[in-house]
């Protein structure tokens, strides 16, 4: 089974979101991809737009987030919000490795005024690259951060 996949954007990170789904919509690995928001020349800020599409994470309607804003820190900060979901901003392919590899993300965050259009677009594809092994050293490591999260 493929990845269901949810994409959010605020006005600042939109078309980097826009441009991430068509990508999506068009790769063998993905079964769904779901828009979250917002639609071009619509205005939520980002703190709505992250934590609403994080909870379909949470709620198991999808497994993996991409979400862009500006500098990709604020969606990054919003979902985190959500209880059970792992967010980075990240710029290059080893952290968007490391991500998932050793943090068990589902949700990776980009840039739209901080890097260019085709490396966010590359490392959208290459999240989806990677799937956490419950059995590797890191796995204590995210029941260790996951274990601070309160109620
Ligand atoms: O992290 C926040 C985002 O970059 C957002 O798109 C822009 O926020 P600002 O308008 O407060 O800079």
């Amino acid at each position: 089974m493929g990845f269901r996949v949810v994409v959010a954007g605020d006005i600042a990170g939109v078309n980097y979101k826009d441009a991430i789904k068509a990508d999506l919509e068009n790769d063998p690995r993905v079964d769904e991809v779901i828009d979250a928001g917002v639609k071009q020349g619509e205005d939520v800020d980002y703190p709505h737009v992250a934590v609403n599409a994080a909870r379909m994470i949470a709620e198991g309607k999808a497994d993996r987030g991409i979400f862009v804003c500006g500098t990709g820190m604020g969606v990054a900060m919003a979902a985190n919000k959500v209880k059970g979901i792992r967010a980075s901003t990240a710029h290059d392919s080893f952290s968007v490795e490391r991500l998932v590899l050793s943090n068990n993300a589902q949700v990776l965050c980009l840039g739209e005024r901080v890097i260019g259009k085709e490396l966010a677009r590359r490392l959208a594809k290459e999240f989806l690259n990677y799937e956490f092994d419950e059995t590797s050293a890191s796995a204590a490591k995210v029941d260790a951060l996951c274990a601070y999260e309160e109620d």
